[in-house]
């Protein structure tokens, strides 16, 4: 078994922001390094195993998205390239290639910026409470799943302390970051999943959510952040889709279902996983980069 890295140590280089499985190193005044690890998330916790080749994975897959989504809107991205980073970062390129990119530093706005085409997760609990979602009535009747008249802005605000940002309303937004940036960030945001979602779907998948950060730098909006990855969305097998309840996840549900026959208490400190899980769960992140890039190797 491959091994799985779920820390970088970058020598006196520290992050500078970390989340459950990606970190971002301040490298100067116009740089960041941002790295995706290995680390798996799963019912909002970080697992003790990590998946080999995930965040490489990943990292082509937001490459890939960033290139795809080009002349829609502009990224974040400097390079990609190992061989392009700062010489500072030559003791630790064997840790960094594939999983890493520089980006450029930008302005980021308080807000995420998800887009739903079908009703799950927090969407769905929100519409069982109210009939609506973000203050976007739905109509009434809708199942688990569904898929949604048209697909909606529902932004939600980062809730630092690690658990789930809270859904809120376009208003919330637009006083936030302001009437002209909150129409553009849901412009954009709409824009960006009808083209992904029409790729997605001509792969066989269902594209049924997924969440943008944007950002500005000289005064453009541009994306940042990772892009359209099985960690940022939700994507469902198309022949697999069954309203009516929970679809199954395409990258995370033999984890899910491994923690849910151990009858895992979330309280308590999470689980390694077997060998079998992780092996099965990196052959469908990889499953997924091939259905997405259309390419066979990384
Ligand atoms: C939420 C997200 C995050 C990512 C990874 C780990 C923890 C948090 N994040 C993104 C920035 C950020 N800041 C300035 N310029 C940028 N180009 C980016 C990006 N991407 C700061 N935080």
């Amino acid at each position: 078994m491959q091994t799985a890295l779920l820390e970088t140590r970058l020598g006196s280089l520290s992050p500078t922001a970390r989340g459950k499985v990606r970190d971002i190193y301040s490298l100067n005044e116009e740089e960041l390094l941002f790295v995706a690890t290995d680390r798996i998330s799963a019912f909002d916790h970080v697992l003790g195993s990590g998946i080999p080749d995930k965040g490489r994975i990943l990292t082509q897959l937001s490459l890939f998205w960033f290139d795809f989504l080009k002349d829609t809107v502009r990224n974040h991205v400097l390079t990609a390239d190992a061989a392009k980073f700062p010489s500072t970062l030559n003791p630790y390129l064997d840790q960094l290639e594939g999983r890493s990119m520089v980006v450029r530093r930008a302005q980021m706005f308080p807000v995420e910026c998800v887009v739903r085409a079908y009703l799950s997760g927090s969407g769905w609990k929100d519409y069982q409470a109210t009939g609506a979602v973000c203050g976007i009535a739905l109509p009434a009747g809708l199942r688990e799943s569904d898929r949604l008249p048209e697909p909606i802005f529902t932004p939600a605000a980062k809730i630092n302390t690690g658990g789930h940002d809270e859904n809120i309303s376009f208003e919330d937004v637009i006083t936030a970051v302001g009437a002209d940036n909150a129409r553009a960030l849901r412009r954009l945001t709409l824009e960006i999943f009808e083209k992904a979602s029409k790729h997605a779907e001509s792969r066989g998948l269902i594209l049924a959510d997924t969440k943008f950060e944007f950002g500005t730098i000289d005064g453009e909006i541009i994306l940042a952040d990772e892009v359209l990855t099985p960690d940022s969305s939700r994507y469902w097998p198309a022949d697999a889709y069954s309203p009516g309840g929970p679809q199954p996840s395409f990258d995370k549900q033999y984890v899910r279902d491994y923690l849910e026959s151990i009858r895992w208490n979330k309280q308590a400190p999470a689980p390694s996983l077997p060998d079998e899980v992780v092996a099965r769960t990196r052959e469908k992140y990889l499953e997924a980069f091939r259905l997405i890039t259309g390419r066979t190797g990384l």
